[in-house]
């Protein structure tokens, strides 16, 4: 580990905040807010996202909180940004998946006609938990015409094992608690 990385980690698990019992009992929630409050430590965070994929057409967020760090992202890279977003917001024809999360489930969408053909995707998301929402997103990019590049994270939680269901796709997680 480079020290620059090392200490990207600690500025990132300095400004995730845990908030305990959040969404439900027994869930301790990774709070982005207080990072994203931190300009020098948000910047840091979305040029690591990005860093070193080579040329990028597009950059794929998660609804919600995956776009605060997608946009920027694909706007640093001069790639074009596209939504996945929870069922029924997108306007045209979508392809669609559902899975389950560390709380609830969850199906989302892309636009059938999102990407151009052998686009490559860079999916990026605060936060890799179970794996469903990378898992679902991976499969909806590659069923779009897309080419998935990797799948960029700020926060992986290493207990619920998502990585697992990724072996196809280059992860890479800012941190891993
Ligand atoms: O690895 P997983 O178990 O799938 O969990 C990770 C996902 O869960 C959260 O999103 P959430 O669905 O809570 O939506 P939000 O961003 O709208 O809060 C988070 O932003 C990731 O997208
Ligand atoms: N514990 C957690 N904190 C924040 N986002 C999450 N998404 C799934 N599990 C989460």
């Amino acid at each position: 580990m480079t020290p620059e990385t090392s200490d990207l980690k600690a500025l990132i698990e300095k400004r995730v905040r845990d908030v305990a019992d959040f969404p439900e009992p027994g869930v301790v929630f990774k709070d982005i807010t207080p990072l994203l409050g931190d300009v020098d430590a948000f910047r840091a965070v979305v040029d690591a996202l990005g860093d070193g994929y080579g040329p990028i057409d597009a950059v794929a967020g998660l609804e919600a909180r995956g776009f605060v760090f997608a946009a920027p992202v694909a706007l640093a890279l001069g790639a074009a940004f596209v939504p996945i977003r929870k069922v029924g917001k997108l306007p045209a024809r979508t392809l669609r998946r559902t899975y389950d999360l560390e709380y609830g489930s969850a199906t989302v969408e892309v636009h059938a006609d999102a990407f151009t053909p052998g686009a490559r995707v860079l999916i990026v998301d605060d936060v890799l938990a179970t794996g469903g929402t990378a898992r679902a997103a991976a499969d909806l990019v590659r069923e779009a015409g897309g080419t998935v590049v990797g799948f960029s994270v700020v926060m992986e939680l290493a207990f619920l094992n998502g990585r697992d269901r990724l072996t196809d796709v280059p992860l890479r997680a800012l941190t891993t608690v």
